[in-house]
């Protein structure tokens, strides 16, 4: 199995239980492996058959920044499902950070699989 990976997106986003959550948006961090054959794009040279990084930030971007979710469990499980249904993705493991959450703490957040791990 090959993995193309995305490694700490910063995205701003209004997440929280709490009312100073509600009205003021902070980052998030998003960490991505997604499962991939990388075989068909290194053998063409083509972007075309790749798992396009760039592409999957972008739309990342703006889903996340204009989402306003209370839990980060749910932003996870929404950005996950995002990039299955639309980039065609069979396994994906992703964290995501909240690093403002907790004074004390560098960063607190969840991590999740999904989809059938290929072999
Ligand atoms: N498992 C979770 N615990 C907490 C969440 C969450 O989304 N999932 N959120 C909060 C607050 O919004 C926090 O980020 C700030 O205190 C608390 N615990």
């Amino acid at each position: 199995m090959d993995i193309v990976f995305i490694e700490a997106l910063k995205i701003d986003t209004l997440i929280g239980i709490h009312p100073w959550e509600r009205e003021q948006r902070q980052p998030v961090l998003l960490d991505l492996d997604m499962a991939w054959d990388n075989r068909p794009a290194a053998q063409s040279d083509d972007i075309a058959k790749t798992l396009n990084y760039q592409a999957v930030s972008e739309r990342l971007l703006e889903f996340v920044g204009a989402s306003e979710f209370l839990l980060v469990e749910t932003l996870a499980e929404q950005c996950a499902e995002l990039v299955m249904r639309e980039f065609g993705v069979s396994w994906l493991r992703l964290k995501l950070r909240k690093p403002q959450a907790i004074a004390e703490a560098a960063a607190v957040g969840v991590e999740i699989q999904r989809g059938r791990r290929p072999e």
